[in-house]
């Protein structure tokens, strides 16, 4: 496990803070005993390939599709649409996909460490098919080991860019959604830092098994108190029923990823500040990203011991809310007396020079996030007496150095053209105070 956000270990065991049981061999030398004891996420996707496309201003309509949503496609329309595209050429990337593969791949190339998925997988697959792509464009430390087997293909995600750069997403599912409940291990989740779920995973046709295994991997995550982190498909699928997934979340999730759009779907507040406020009334911790306005955190700490922050207040519908952000997320049910805390980032840098695409700039802001409660996870087995975890923390740094690190991972997905980080952070910023954190 690489420590987040590549700091000095100094960042992550201060010295003047240091527990006294520890010394800095041990330090140096904390690895975990065995793979079994080692910390990891896992999360469930529905498997599929993103296949890029630049298209005109009637494409979209003329499919009947919804801009902006990820719509399904049904196998009729997916031919047509995938013949047009390869007759007129318009296909520019095909890579691995899916918001929950996405992320889990990002994790893995951030931490430098194992994360499970759990999806289905071609029984056959073919030199050059898509399900070989998938495979050959997924990190070797995510592990497919417990992937399900289909007889059929895996999704197709068109990945459909207009001329004013909206994206549109057709699903052609495959047998994407074949996974089945008794193909989730019990005890892969029990050993989790945490499950990661989509919304979408919750959309499929009557009879598919996803829902299912999706419900079962819940059950069991509840069962070893593994926090259930949800990110919200795309704003429709919530606006479809917004009390539904609120219920859903009240009942089942701890930790939500959205974007502002997700978030307004979701509460009917345009303002993410507010709308992850209200979020927490259902879940403990939120991460709602909002593009060029940065990225929003909201969570829950112990009052008594709450940190001031260092940075200026910032005004807003909450005034001065990032006065607590240098507080530890913690589960609300943990806090005896529990304090609502905020954080807030600009983009790393003010954004990039030339955006080559937003797409996964959320997902990549929560594959930091992930690496960071893992890393929490982490240092718990290693250093179980630590004073880091005489409570019951979620996360291992501050609410606002996982906003500065969320933020500078999805800097890096917008600087490249694939959802999917082809590296980790660069090594230069080993101290991060050095370059931008302290500006
Ligand atoms: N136009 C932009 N300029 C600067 N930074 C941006 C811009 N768009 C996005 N970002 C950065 O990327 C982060 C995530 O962006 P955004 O809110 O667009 O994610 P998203 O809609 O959830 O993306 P996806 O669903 O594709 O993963 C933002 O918090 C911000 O740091
Ligand atoms: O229905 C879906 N299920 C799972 N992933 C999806 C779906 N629609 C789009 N994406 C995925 O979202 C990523 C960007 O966040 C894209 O890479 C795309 O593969």
């Amino acid at each position: 496990m690489k420590f987040p956000g590549k700091r000095k270990s100094k960042h992550y065991f201060p010295v003047s803070a240091r527990d006294p049981l520890l010394r800095d061999s041990m330090l140096q030398e904390m690895q975990p005993e065995s793979e079994g004891g080692a910390s990891y996420i896992v999360g469930i996707d529905q498997t599929m390939v993103d296949i890029e496309a630049r298209v005109d201003e009637h494409f979209v309509a003329r499919y009947g599709l919804t801009p902006g949503e990820s719509n399904i496609l049904d196998d009729e329309m997916s031919e047509a649409l995938y013949q047009e595209l390869m007759l007129n050429a318009l296909i520019t990337h095909q890579f691995a996909g899916g918001t929950v593969g996405n992320t889990l791949h990002n994790y893995s190339v951030l931490a430098d460490d194992r994360s499970v998925l759990l999806g289905v997988m071609c029984n056959n697959v073919k030199i050059g098919d898509y399900a070989y792509r998938y495979l050959c464009n997924t990190s070797s430390r995510v592990d497919l080991n417990f992937l399900q087997g289909v007889d059929g293909a895996i999704g197709r995600c068109f990945t459909l860019i207009s001329e004013t750069g909206e994206r549109t997403f057709a699903i052609s599912p495959g047998k994407m959604n074949g996974l089945k409940a008794e193909s989730v291990p019990e005890d892969v989740i029990a050993g989790a830092s945490a499950l990661l779920l989509t919304s979408y995973l919750l959309r499929s046709k009557p009879g598919e098994p996803i829902p299912q295994a999706t419900m079962q991997a819940i059950e069991y995550a509840k069962k070893y108190h593994v926090p259930v982190v949800l990110t919200l498909g795309t704003q429709y699928v919530i606006a479809d029923d917004p009390q539904a997934w609120r219920d859903f979340l009240r009942d089942h999730v701890s930790i939500l990823a959205m974007n502002e759009d997700e978030g307004f779907a979701l509460t009917g507040l345009k303002d993410p500040l507010m709308a992850a406020d209200k979020a927490l009334e259902w879940v403990d911790l939120v991460l709602c990203t909002a593009g060029p306005n940065g990225l929003f955190m909201a969570s829950y700490t112990e009052e008594e011991f709450k940190r001031t922050t260092q940075h200026p207040l910032l005004p807003g519908a909450i005034a001065e809310f990032n006065q607590y952000e240098f507080s530890r997320a913690m589960r609300r049910e943990c806090c005896e007396q529990p304090l609502k805390i905020f954080s807030h980032i600009a983009p790393y840098m003010g954004g990039p020079e030339k955006i080559m695409n937003t797409n996964g700039a959320g997902d990549g802001a929560l594959s930091a996030l992930l690496h960071d409660i893992a890393a929490n996870g982490f240092h718990r087995t290693s250093v179980p007496n630590s004073s880091k975890h005489s409570r019951e923390y979620l996360t291992y740094s501050s609410l606002a150095q996982v906003c500065k690190y969320a933020n500078r991972v999805s800097y890096q997905v917008l600087n490249q053209h694939s959802p999917r980080l082809t590296r980790g952070l660069p090594e230069r910023e080993d101290s991060l105070e050095e370059s931008y954190w302290e500006r």
